[in-house]
């Protein structure tokens, strides 16, 4: 019988201590103690309060930022700084204003060296996986919100990563668009299997979108525990243990804010 071979995660964070030092000489200890894995293809939601470390941990992971201590590892080996196969996605839209919307995702394809008519392709055929085709040769401040998300997340996407890194893409969305957004995002993913980590406070979110919820609280920002969500996709809250699940991740919520 063949014996099972213990796949290494993509992502693996170790002991992950981050601490920043403010102006005034004050201490903030945001990260401590973190140990996250995630492993390849997989959906993993960060959920936690405001304050707890997400962004943090995330542009650790992206090589945007340094741990103070412990290891962050891609595939076994350290991060070391930003790389191609590590896509990240900004809440706020970080578009070029003075580029045209298909200018803006075929960015990475230009830094690659990629020809005109190259990145032209490229960018159509991005623009349409997000339904934005029409819009290519728009201005970033002739769009909506959510039209200059999924143009951001088009952007990602050309640089065809390994792993997007999506920190509250979502967040100053209105209802209704983030719902339909959420939606686009998990048909991205089943096309392309991607491995994505997303971070939110948003519990509907994370229950809608995630494989694994990674439930975090502040002050120090740590892990609470790491959940593993079974439903079938796509999902409906009318589904069977889905509000017994709502139910306990905000009562592990709560059970953190009296930690601290
Ligand atoms: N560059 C920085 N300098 C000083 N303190 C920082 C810096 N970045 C983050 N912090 C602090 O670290 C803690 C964690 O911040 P972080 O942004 O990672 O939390 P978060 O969970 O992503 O919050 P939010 O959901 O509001 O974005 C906070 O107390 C924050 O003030």
């Amino acid at each position: 019988m063949a014996e099972a071979v213990a796949v290494r995660p993509l992502i693996e964070t170790r002991g992950v201590r981050r601490e920043f030092v403010l102006d005034g000489g004050e201490r903030v200890l945001a990260l401590d103690g973190v140990d996250i894995e995630v492993h390849d293809k997989e959906f993993v939601c960060l959920l936690g309060p405001s304050g707890c470390g997400k962004s943090t941990w995330l542009r650790l992971v992206a090589g945007l930022d340094e741990p103070t201590t412990g290891e962050i590892l891609y595939k076994g080996e350290p991060v070391k700084g930003p790389g191609r196969e590590r896509g990240m996605v900004f809440q706020e839209y970080s578009l070029l204003p003075w580029r045209t919307v298909a200018e803006n995702v075929a960015l990475g394809p230009e830094f690659n060296g990629a020809g005109k008519r190259e990145r032209r392709e490229m960018a159509m055929d991005y623009l349409a996986r997000v339904g934005l085709e029409k819009f290519a040769d728009a201005k970033p401040h002739e769009l909506s919100g959510g039209m200059r998300q999924r143009a951001a997340i088009a952007r990602a996407l050309a640089n065809d990563p390994e792993v997007l890194l999506m920190d509250e893409p979502f967040g100053a969305l209105d209802a209704h668009t983030r719902v339909l957004l959420q939606k686009e995002l998990l048909r991205i993913w089943e096309l392309d299997r991607k491995t994505v980590v997303f971070v939110t406070h948003s519990v509907d979110e994370a229950l809608f979108l995630a494989d694994r919820i990674v439930v975090m609280t502040a002050h120090p920002g740590h892990v609470l525990e790491d959940i593993r969500v079974k439903f079938e996709r796509p999902r409906h809250r009318s589904v069977a243990g889905y509000g017994e699940m709502t139910e306990r991740i905000f009562a592990l919520l709560e059970s953190g804010e009296q930690e601290n």
